[in-house]
């Protein structure tokens, strides 16, 4: 989870790869209306995200069904988009990434993306909710390279207690 070019998509790869779980990338899968919305420099609201958060949400319980661990990418901004994901999948565990804008907002200037605009970034941060503490997460310094963050994320797993399913 993150905002826009936190590195959601590096490092899910990165997780993906390192512990041998299918990566998928939620930006893949927003309804064209969504895509469209951003690429015309509009933020998403709650009723925009919802399908969307579904989707998801159910791909995972999918996946979880059939015995399959996934890394998924998702910014998951607020509190509620992330309770939704859970309802469907009570084992997730988030991993924020965390870091300053100016940090984030460089790394976006040398990036092309498909539909997303450097000038959403603000309102990205205004919808932020970061993870409170009865939520199953990690945050993590997102200035940290991608093998570093992987480790962390190791290393934090391990010391978080059992899950439900
Ligand atoms: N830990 C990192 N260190 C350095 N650069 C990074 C790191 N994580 C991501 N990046 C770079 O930052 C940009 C945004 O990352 P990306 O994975 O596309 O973010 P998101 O999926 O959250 O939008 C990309 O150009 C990526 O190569
Ligand atoms: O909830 C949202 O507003 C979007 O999901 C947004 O957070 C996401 O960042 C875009 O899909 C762009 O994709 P990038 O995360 O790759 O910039």
């Amino acid at each position: 989870m993150g905002v826009s070019g936190s590195g959601k998509s590096t490092i899910g790869t990165a997780l993906g790869a390192a512990f041998g779980f299918e990566f998928i990338d939620g930006d893949d899968l927003h309804p064209r209306a969504n895509k469209e919305k951003m690429a015309a420099g509009h933020p998403l609201n709650d009723e925009d995200r919802a399908p969307w958060l579904e989707i998801i949400a159910e791909r995972i319980g999918a996946e979880l069904a059939d015995g399959h661990p996934i890394v998924v990418a998702c910014s998951s901004l607020k509190r509620k988009y992330r309770d939704q994901l859970v309802a469907h999948a009570p084992s997730t565990v988030f991993v924020h990434l965390t870091g300053e804008r100016a940090v984030i907002s460089e790394r976006q200037s040398h990036r092309v993306h498909e539909y997303m605009p450097n000038s959403l970034l603000d309102s990205q941060f205004t919808t932020l909710e970061p993870l409170q503490s009865d939520e199953r997460g990690i945050a993590v310094d997102l200035t940290m390279t991608p093998t570093e963050i992987v480790d962390f994320v190791r290393a934090a797993l391990g010391a978080l207690s059992p899950t439900v399913q």
